[in-house]
Formats: C-alpha cells, sequence, structure tokens
C-alpha cells in the first residue's frame, strides 16, 4: 500500500509529478521509459534489461496480484524505479508472499504512485524518452529536476558488467518452469512439448538474460550452458558447445565493443541465435549500427510482421534502441522481420551462416507466447548443421 508520505518525479525539461512514495525511501536518477503490459510487473521489475531505467506501467492498477519467489527473471528487482497510477490497496493471490511495496522497500528500490501515467506516457512519446528523478525523500522540485539533469545518459556505457552472471554455470530447470506455460490448469504438472531425443549444448552468453529464456531452450531439447559477458572464444571453444545463444541485457548496445568482438570471432563457427541486446551484439559484430528509437518499444502487445511468410504475431518487447537495415544489409544480413507501429527491424538472418535474431523476447514472462517457433528453428538449425547439411 502507498504510504501517505510525499514522492517526486522530475523530468530533465523541468517537467515535476508529485505523488505517493512506496517501497524504499530514496532518491534515484535514470532514464524514465513505460510499458503497456497488463500483467507481469514482477518479471518486468526483475529483467535486468531495465537496469538504469524508471519503469512507468500504464495499466492503471499494480501490485493487486503480490509477487512470489517463482516469477522472478533474475536475483531481483533490476529497474532503477517503478512508476504508477494506482498502487493495489489488496494483495489477492494464493501464490503471493510479498506485497510489491514491501518487495522493493526489502531491495532498496523507491516507487511512486498516485501518477497521471497517461500524461506522462503521452508525453514520453511526443518528447521522447528522457532522463528523470524519483524521489521518496522530501527533496524540492527544484533539486529534483536538478538531479535529473545531471544523471549522466546510458548512451556510450557499459551497463551489462552490472547484471551479468560472475562465473559459467550449468542452468538447472527448476520448479518455476511449470508456472511459465501458457494455459497450464492450476496445480496440474505440465503438459510439455515433445522434447526432441536428441540434445543439443548450447553455450549461453549472460548479458543479463531472464530466467525464462533458459527455461525455453530447456524445453526446447537444449543442455544451457551460461557464460558471463566477459568470456572469451578460448573459453566458449574448449567447451565445444554445438550452438551459441545470446541474450537480452540492459544499456546502450553501441558502447560494446569488446561483445560485438567477441560475437564477430564466434559467427563463422556456431549456429547463433540472439535476442534484444543478442541481436543488437550481432548487428554490430557483422559491422552494422543500432541507433536509438524515440521512446522505445516496451510491453505485451508490439505487433510484428515475419517478411518471409507474411505473418504477424504478437510479441512481448522492452528496447530503446535498434538496428540500422542498410547498415546490416551491406553487410550479408537480411531484415526477416518488422514492427508493425513504425516499420525499425524486429530480425535479421545472416544470408550465408546459421545465424539468426530476434529484437523482442521470444520466451515472453510476461507476453504472448506466439514466437515459440523460434525455439524449434533455432534447434533445427542446430540438427542440420550437426548433420552436416548445412
Ligand atoms: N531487452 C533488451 O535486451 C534491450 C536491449 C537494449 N538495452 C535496448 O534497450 O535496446
Amino acid at each position: 500500500m502507498s504510504s501517505s508520505k510525499p514522492g517526486v518525479l522530475a523530468l530533465e525539461d523541468g517537467t515535476v509529478y508529485r505523488g505517493l512514495a512506496f517501497g524504499a525511501e530514496a532518491t534515484i536518477a535514470g532514464e524514465c521509459v513505460f510499458n503497456t503490459s497488463m500483467t507481469g510487473y514482477q518479471e518486468i521489475i526483475t529483467d535486468p534489461s531495465y537496469f538504469g531505467q524508471i519503469v512507468t506501467m500504464t495499466a492503471v492498477q499494480i501490485g493487486n496480484y503480490g509477487l512470489t519467489p517463482e516469477d522472478e527473471e533474475s536475483s531481483g528487482p533490476k529497474c532503477a524505479g517503478l512508476v504508477v497510477r494506482e498502487l493495489s490497496p489488496v494483495v489477492s493471490n494464493w501464490r503471493a508472499t510479498i506485497s510489491l511495496s514491501d518487495y522493493l522497500a526489502k531491495n532498496g528500490i523507491p516507487g511512486l504512485s498516485e501518477i497521471d501515467t497517461r500524461a506522462l506516457t503521452k508525453k514520453l512519446r511526443v518528447d521522447g524518452a528522457m532522463k528523470c528523478c524519483l524521489s521518496t525523500l522530501p527533496i524540492s522540485d527544484d533539486e529534483a529536476v536538478r538531479r535529473a539533469r545531471e544523471w549522466q545518459d546510458m548512451a556510450g556505457s557499459d551497463y551489462v558488467k552490472d547484471v551479468t552472471c560472475a562465473q559459467p554455470y550449468l542452468w538447472q530447470p527448476d520448479a518455476a518452469a511449470n508456472y511459465n506455460e501458457p494455459y497450464l490448469p492450476v496445480g496440474t504438472t505440465m503438459n510439455a512439448p515433445a522434447v526432441p531425443s536428441r540434445k543439443f549444448r548450447v553455450a549461453a552468453f549472460d548479458y543479463g538474460a531472464k530466467h525464462s529464456i533458459f527455461r525455453k531452450l530447456v524445453r526446447h531439447g537444449f543442455d544451457v550452458q551460461v557464460f558471463p559477458s566477459t568470456s572469451t572464444l578460448e573459453q566458449i571453444r574448449e567447451q565445444n558447445p554445438d550452438a551459441v545463444f545470446l541474450s537480452n541485457g540492459p544499456g546502450d548496445p553501441a558502447a560494446l565493443r569488446y561483445l560485438h568482438k567477441t560475437v564477430t570471432g564466434l559467427l563463422p563457427d556456431y549456429p547463433v541465435f540472439g535476442i534484444c541486446l543478442g541481436h543488437q551484439m550481432i548487428t554490430h559484430a557483422l559491422g552494422g549500427e543500432t541507433y536509438k528509437l524515440k521512446f522505445g518499444h516496451r510491453g505485451g502487445n508490439q505487433p510484428v510482421k515475419n517478411l518471409e511468410t507474411g505473418k504477424v504475431s504478437i510479441t512481448a518487447q522492452n528496447h530503446g534502441f535498434a538496428t540500422d537495415p542498410k547498415s546490416i544489409e551491406q553487410r550479408g544480413a537480411k531484415v526477416t522481420e518488422i514492427n508493425l507501429n513504425d516499420q525499425t527491424v524486429e530480425g535479421l538472418r545472416h544470408t550465408s551462416l546459421p545465424v539468426f535474431s530476434v529484437q523482442y523476447h521470444p520466451e515472453a514472462a510476461p507476453g504472448p507466447n506466439d514466437a515459440d517457433p523460434l525455439f524449434i528453428d533455432f534447434y533445427n538449425l542446430v540438427a542440420a548443421r550437426k548433420a552436416g547439411k548445412i
């Protein structure tokens, strides 16, 4: 429940919103973004791609089903702060173990409610993503605006080093996997898709991955060895994986030159599947470019058209940067998917190597599961490579 204590959100353009504080007592600055998902606030808060960002939820009431350990997408909340219209005064869900406010307080993240999130979202859509300051402490409007302006923009910064794993490890299938399948009747075990009898070993770069992506890979026939982002080509080769996966992650993709270099080295040797930041790393590894979108795509209702099949899927997304299509078309790759809202690049495929990627999150969590077939495509690609067919 929100306290009766005031809190403030200030944008770098001088706009100030006053509301009620919840979560931790803190003053933080970051990039102000909005997410249009109707459900899944826990998965959003714990998605490491939001590192450095203050997330505004456009759904009008947040917190009504609480939080549960199985829904964590990483070791804890990763966004810098949370802004909502109404924080639910009740938590009503048999799985809930903690309220949103207590969870954020426990983890040092401030939240702000009673904000006109529709006005804020419209502003970000018109003027673009902005630096901001969120405070649940008694600071003046001027001080909050000053802190917003002082924040060092994410452009040029490496955020991946703050969220990647410390050591390589083998992903262990966990009980939470059961909760992330669609249409699972409560209390039953999962009616799993036929897992192929032959398993492949995938080396997965953790740039700030969500747990659900590893769960999806396991469910589609992969043993997942997770590697820190700084792992070298030699460390990967030593493991002799059948394929490489590049995860999502936070921050500016252009700033990560050491990752571009590693991926350039991997592309000729392994089947590679990249998502979101991983897709952007493939872009840069090929010598292509990424650029910042005006206000990004964040939510579970982003329409994507596959240019090869004509099929449209509704996807889960969370990104502020995109691939420049011309820059990759000159480098041996082609655009396979576009976002129907703004025609920006959502997928690419290399024309001669077994390499493909998507800008969206095929693991959803939260979001629709339209993109599930991509995991089957990846498995089939690896199988074809192992059989010497490609
Ligand atoms: N979800 C992600 O991997 C985001 C990638 C990148 N940080 C962006 O905002 O575009």
